[in-house]
């Protein structure tokens, strides 16, 4: 970012790339698109948090800028990556918002997580966009350090299932937002979702 032409962000930037791309066949992490990895495509569009962590298996990725975070729960997908994201969050800086993303939503942007930091409402502990379905998207979500006792707790009770992460009943539910392109969250699980990106810049 060039000093001075955007404001930073009041969030902690949390990039997770601790998968292992089954469906992908080759690390996405590292397939490149548009000149680029899709982990730098990723990154970039975080560039305006005031930290950023890269919670992967360590030294797997060298990432200059980003705080290496290992997984708390190696290999418990998504929602293992947020708990070590939320705690990494409140240790560094201390209760407040983590901008969480994957690897694999290369068409993220700084304008597109400004947009979600200023939909945060108050008492709402995490905000998602909505897919062309109607469905909260889990990844690419705002998610508050308090959410960490409730993350946790579905762990410890062998959940995985990340989307249930937005869905604390002892605070207010996630504020979801619709007024979002939905090429912004184009999710690359295979090559042929790679693909059909490269055709539509
Ligand atoms: N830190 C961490 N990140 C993970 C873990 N599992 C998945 N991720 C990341 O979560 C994001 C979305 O997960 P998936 O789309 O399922 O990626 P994946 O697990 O690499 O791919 P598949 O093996 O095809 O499911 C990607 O950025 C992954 O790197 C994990 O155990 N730890
Ligand atoms: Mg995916």
């Amino acid at each position: 970012m060039t000093p001075g032409t955007t404001p930073r962000l009041d969030l902690v930037g949390a990039l997770t790339a601790g998968g292992r791309s089954r469906r992908f066949g080759t690390d996405k992490a590292l397939a490149r698109l548009e000149g680029r990895t899709l982990l730098e495509h990723v990154a970039a569009s975080l560039e305006d948090c005031r930290v950023r962590l890269l919670v992967a298996p360590p030294g797997r990725y060298p990432l200059p800028g980003w705080l290496p975070v290992p997984d708390t729960r190696p290999d418990e997908g998504p929602l293992g990556a947020l708990e070590a994201a939320l705690l990494a969050a409140e240790r560094h800086v201390g209760p407040g918002w983590v901008a969480f993303a994957g690897v694999d939503l290369p068409r993220l942007t700084p304008a597109y997580w400004a947009l979600l930091a200023g939909a945060r409402a108050p008492g709402a502990r995490s905000v998602l966009t909505l897919d062309a379905a109607g469905r909260a998207q889990p990844l690419g979500a705002l998610y508050h350090t308090a959410l960490l006792p409730h993350v946790s707790a579905l762990l410890d009770a062998g959940e995985r299932r990340l989307r249930l992460a937005a869905r604390d009943p002892v605070t207010v539910p996630y504020k979801a937002i619709t007024w979002v392109s939905p090429q912004a969250l184009h999710n690359v699980n295979t090559p042929a979702d790679l693909a059909a990106l490269e055709r539509t810049p």
